[in-house]
């Protein structure tokens, strides 16, 4: 059997990289994507083992210190990781797996899956970003302030990635992401 393909992506906090992948997976059932482990708390409407899995601080460290996290990061005061076992076998089952990830998990897997697929997802501007992290209403002023601070380190290493697309428009967005997966290489 074919072996599969890891497929990351990056971008800051509210750019809308949830938002493409939910409308990706829908019209590509292909695709599966990971679900990560976090420590922060649930939102509104958050379902334990389709968003996240929700753990606490002693669990995640647990996952860590026993290598069953792939690569995680602490982002914004929580710790995201992604499960390592599932993106293994799914792999090995020759599937094509999305990680959505912030930038430290990001460059860790291109040290450990040098061959994953790296997308990042860039705002058409600042002031857009900000407003769409508010729009959704689910974030303290403290964790905007933080995530938007954030997002400044994470644009400036847009460069690293082998594919960067600006989700302004949000059905061109998603046609360059199908594009940069599906289009044949000539
Ligand atoms: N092209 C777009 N134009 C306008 N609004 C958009 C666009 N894409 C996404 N949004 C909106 O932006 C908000 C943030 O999107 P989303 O939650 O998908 O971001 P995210 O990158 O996944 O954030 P996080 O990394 O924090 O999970 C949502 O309200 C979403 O509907
Ligand atoms: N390194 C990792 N980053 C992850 C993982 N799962 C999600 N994320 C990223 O965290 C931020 C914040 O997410 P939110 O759900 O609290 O808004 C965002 O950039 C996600 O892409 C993971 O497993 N590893």
């Amino acid at each position: 059997m074919q072996m599969g393909q890891l497929i990351v992506f990056t971008g800051p906090s509210g750019v809308g990289k949830g938002t493409l992948l939910r409308s990706l997976l829908e019209s590509h059932p292909e695709l599966e994507l990971s679900i990560s482990v976090t420590t922060r708390a649930p939102r509104e409407g958050e379902i334990e083992g389709r968003h996240y899995y929700f753990v606490n601080r002693e669990q995640f460290q647990g996952l860590i210190a026993t290598g069953q996290l792939l690569e995680w990061a602490e982002f914004a005061g929580n710790c995201y990781g992604t499960p390592r076992t599932p993106v293994e076998e799914m792999i090995a089952q020759g599937k094509l797996v999305v990680l959505e990830i912030e930038l430290e998990g990001a460059r860790q897997v291109r040290e450990t899956f040098p061959g994953a697929l790296q997308l990042f997802i860039l705002p058409p501007s600042p002031e857009e970003l900000e407003r769409r992290i508010r729009v959704r209403g689910q974030d303290s002023e403290e964790a905007i302030a933080r995530r938007l601070h954030r997002a400044q380190v994470e644009i400036a290493a847009a460069d690293e990635f082998d594919i960067v697309i600006v989700n302004d428009d949000f059905d061109r967005a998603l046609e360059a992401i199908e594009m940069a997966l599906f289009a044949p290489v000539s």
